[in-house]
């Protein structure tokens, strides 16, 4: 049976105050909390939503918290409202033992004291009312659940939730649909509905189509809150699949040129759908500027790059000398964040782009500009040399070989053979080891080798084969 939204109350700030002592425990340890390293010393309420009341047996509220963090985990440092969640909390008199693993604790003070909350998204209940909620297109105090009509949305799919790591959280329904509620909050056009709903009216099939989305009106801005997309049923993702190949001695140029087929269609279909602009020396020199400032960053954080350092800063000269000699790049809407594991292929084989959020650190306005496609080209080729790296023993020449095969796909559909602008690959390409040095340093320390190898051919002024 399906659940639907019983009461369109706006609920009470005294509910915020009953659970901030457990939210602080509890929010910076997901996989999401963005603040990591800082500690959580209170909220503000962005907006709240009964979506079942509290006090009945259960209760459901969508939360939208801003997280107050010290700007530094230096002692004494002042806290700000930082960065704003959404939360699904559901509320239980006692929580049934296969809903355990979702506990956030027992409020003790507040309306909700004497009560068990917990993380709802792992509830089927509470899953089913967003389902129906998307399928009914609900409107509910701030939130406004959307969906194309065109799709068929039936109400009896069953739910699971998406355990592997990832920066936000979904749920799958049915093996046919899979909702992605975002976690960190912003205001404004986000490119994971933006694009994907462009795609779909340019019938591109590498990008599963949105069937339904769900978006927060607040103080005159719209915050996309979740995404609910075609699930690729039976799907493997590049990495995977790449690692797999790797193990049994398998050649994969074939899927790596594949690969390289399924971004040109997504590319050529955005700049179709969206708008293309010529990059000229003073645009390009803006975004040579921010590669240097990345690399400053990136040498003071790590200093094992510092030896490479005016190597991989000559990447970025070569690029800015070719703008000041005339020359001018096409930049349009990329997918902003493309690695194997943004790539699915299905059983019959044919891959589907996925995740195009683009880099969440990036505010949303930096993320939908557009840039050079050789930006997520570049992604795709580190990618191979990362898949390379991570098998023993290192086979040499297999990430080159799929390096290739991937541009040469990409050069049949697209008709440009990213090779044949060495200069714009390898700037790119090397702003890309540099981010993943500063992201191996911080999250997997164990992986810095891999980005670091790339950084010392790249500084060497070896182009991407
Ligand atoms: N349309 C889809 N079909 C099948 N699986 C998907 C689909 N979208 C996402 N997934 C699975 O969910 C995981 C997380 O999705 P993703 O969009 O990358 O989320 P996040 O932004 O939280 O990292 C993917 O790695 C993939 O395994
Ligand atoms: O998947 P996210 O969008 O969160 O991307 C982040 O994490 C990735 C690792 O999970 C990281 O990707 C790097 O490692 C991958 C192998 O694990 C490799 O395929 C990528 O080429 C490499 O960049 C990504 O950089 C980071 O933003």
């Amino acid at each position: 049976m399906s659940e639907t939204v019983t009461s369109p109350v706006t609920t009470s700030p005294g509910l915020l105050a009953s659970l901030d002592p457990l939210l602080r425990e509890w929010l910076p340890r997901q996989r999401w909390f963005a603040g990591k390293g800082r500690p959580v010393t209170g909220f503000s309420l962005v907006a709240a939503v009964e979506l079942l009341p509290w006090n009945a047996k259960l209760g459901l509220l969508h939360l939208l918290v801003r997280a107050h963090q010290p700007l530094s985990a230096a002692p004494g440092a002042l806290s700000h409202p930082g960065d704003c969640y959404q939360l699904l909390i559901g509320v239980r008199e006692t929580l049934p033992p296969r809903l355990a693993p979702a506990l956030i604790g027992h409020p003790e003070k507040g309306p909700l004291a004497g009560r068990t909350v917990y993380e709802a998204l792992h509830d089927p209940r509470a899953a089913d009312l967003l389902l129906e909620a998307l399928r009914t297109g609900t409107q509910v105090g701030a939130l406004r659940f959307e969906r194309d009509t065109r799709q068929e949305l039936r109400e009896d799919l069953v739910p699971r939730v998406v355990t592997a790591e990832q920066s936000n959280s979904s749920i799958i329904y049915g093996d046919t649909f899979i909702l992605k509620l975002l976690r960190r909050i912003l205001p404004g056009v986000n490119p994971d509905l933006e694009l994907p709903l462009a795609l779909a009216h340019e019938h591109c099939p590498r990008v599963p189509a949105p069937a339904g989305w769900m978006v927060g009106d607040l103080d005159g801005d719209t915050y996309v809150l979740g995404v609910l997309q075609r699930f690729v049923r039976g799907a493997t993702d590049g990495w995977d699949l790449a690692l797999r190949e790797l193990t049994k001695g398998e050649d994969f140029t074939g899927e790596a040129r594949a690969l390289g087929r399924a971004t040109a269609e997504v590319h050529t279909a955005l700049a179709r759908a969206l708008p293309t602009v010529t990059l000229g020396h003073t645009q390009m020199d803006t975004l040579v500027d921010g590669m240097i400032e990345r690399l400053d960053a990136a040498v003071q954080a790590v200093p094992a790059l510092r030896p490479y350092a005016p190597g991989l800063r000559s990447a970025f000269d070569a690029l800015t000398e070719l703008a000041a000699e005339g020359e001018t790049w096409t930049a349009q809407r990329i997918h902003g964040d493309l690695h194997l594991g943004q790539c699915l292929q299905d059983p019959a084989g044919d891959w589907s782009l996925i995740d195009f959020e683009g880099e969440p650190s990036k505010p949303l306005a930096e993320r939908r500009m557009p840039q050079p496609t050789a930006r997520d080209i570049a992604g795709m080729l580190r990618s191979f040399d990362y898949a390379a790296h991570s098998h023993e023993p290192l086979v040499s020449d297999w990430a080159d070989r799929c390096r290739a095969a991937y541009c040469t796909g990409y050069a049949e559909v697209s008709g440009r053979d990213p090779r044949s602008e060495p200069v714009l690959l390898r700037a790119y390409e090397t702003d890309k080891a540099i981010y993943e040095v500063m992201y191996e340093a911080r999250h997997r320390p164990d992986w810095l080798p891999v980005p670091l190898a790339a950084v010392q051919r790249l500084s060497g002024g070896i182009a991407a084969s």
